[in-house]
């Protein structure tokens, strides 16, 4: 079973990277309008106010920027700022809906001067249409390449200046020429806890649920430092107080929404849990290969390793060793258990586990 397949499954829904349907149309309407009402991203939010404000005082078009981040921490809403805050048009497009350079031609040439133009999953662009980027980015200049073969001829065209604004999750797969091409570059962490609170209770605000502090609080310390997995969490946990309790959110309320959705006191989900309890329960806390642990929870290699993992690494749960995947302490007291001791590893499969404990010394 894929759980990627899975899509109704309300973990999966819950914190899953995109949103669908309904969900879409109240992100849309949860969105920022600009900088002053962006929450958190102090850095981020000073140094591009600069370089707006910089380039209305010049009445010149921005430089382009580039904003890399995991899912759902702001990207989109950034890009739409930047438009508002510079009271210019915005062109939306991605990476992957570009197949070939004459889409992006076609784009390029119908900007209008001073246009944001928004390539999304920028790093997923084909190699020719980033090439013709390369030349639009810096010279404000297309070639055009009409007819084929040994008959084909380059066209330049000239288009107006305008401002391009790349997202990405990965920095990493830029190339470095466009990377380098970029006059400002953002990097988006994730929030902080005091951060999410404040985008709940502006989110409960613009929907009209009633929330108490202790019930923003709740939600947030659940939502994975992500913004939009904080208003999915608020919308989950609105249905289950209007259905079972007064529509009032406090912290019992949320505590016992997110427990029917299976997102625990960290934000893990069911599926967090499930390869942590395999890690645990099975391999006396490993270390065990990617694999094995994937076939333990019936999953793909790559669910385990893309899905699941990323967030448990992040909140020291888990570590990847070269001899594969190892418990941390905190993973043993986050679901109750008690490691074996160091002198004997009890786990079935771990394969030679001499030497655990130093691992965890790491
Ligand atoms: N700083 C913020 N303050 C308040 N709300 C925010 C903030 N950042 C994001 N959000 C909310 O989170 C949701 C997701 O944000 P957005 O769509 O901009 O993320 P993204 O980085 O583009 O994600 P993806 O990589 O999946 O495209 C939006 O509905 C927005 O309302
Ligand atoms: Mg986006």
């Amino acid at each position: 079973m894929n759980w990627d397949d899975e899509t109704d499954t309300a973990a999966e829904r819950i914190v899953g990277a995109a949103a669908e349907g309904d969900d879409q149309a109240v992100e849309a309407a949860l969105r920022p309008k600009d900088l002053g009402e962006f929450i958190g991203q102090e850095k981020v939010r000073q140094q591009l106010d600069l370089v707006l404000r910089a380039a209305r005082q010049r009445g010149a078009t921005a430089d382009h920027v580039l904003l890399s981040g995991a899912p759902g921490l702001g990207k989109t809403t950034l890009s739409m700022i930047i438009a508002a805050e510079m009271n210019a048009p915005i062109r939306i497009t991605s990476g992957p809906a570009i197949q070939h350079a004459g889409d992006l031609a076609a784009i390029l040439s119908s900007l209008q001067e001073g246009e944001i133009l928004f390539l999304d999953e920028i790093h997923r662009m084909s190699r020719p249409a980033e090439e013709m980027l390369y030349m639009a980015m810096e010279d404000f200049r297309v070639d055009v390449i009409v007819g084929k073969g040994p008959g084909a001829t380059a066209i330049p065209l000239d288009l107006p200046p305008f401002t391009l604004v790349g997202a990405t999750t990965r920095a990493g797969l830029l190339p470095p020429p466009l990377r380098d091409r970029f006059g400002f570059t953002a990097h988006m962490e994730f929030y902080e806890p005091h951060e999410l609170e404040r985008v709940v209770t502006r989110s409960a605000g613009l929907l009209d649920v009633a929330v108490d502090p202790a019930g923003a609080a709740e939600i947030a310390g659940r939502s994975r430092g992500t913004p939009r997995i904080a208003n999915r969490l608020l919308r989950r946990v609105r249905d289950y107080a209007q259905v079972k309790a007064d529509g009032m959110i406090t912290r019992e309320i949320a505590a016992a929404a997110l427990g029917v959705y299976e997102v625990d006191s960290r934000g893990l989900d069911r599926l967090d849990r499930a390869v942590l309890e395999a890690l645990l329960k099975l391999f006396g806390g490993g270390p065990v290969g990617l694999s094995t642990l994937a076939v333990a929870v019936g999953e793909e290699r790559e669910t385990v390793e893309e899905v699941a993992e990323p967030f448990l690494v992040r909140e020291g749960l888990l570590a990847r060793t070269p001899r594969g995947r190892v418990a941390t302490p905190a993973a043993w007291s986050h679901l109750g258990l008690v490691p074996p001791q160091a002198a004997g590893p009890g786990g079935a499969g771990s394969g030679g586990g001499k030497g655990q404990a130093g691992l965890f010394g790491m």
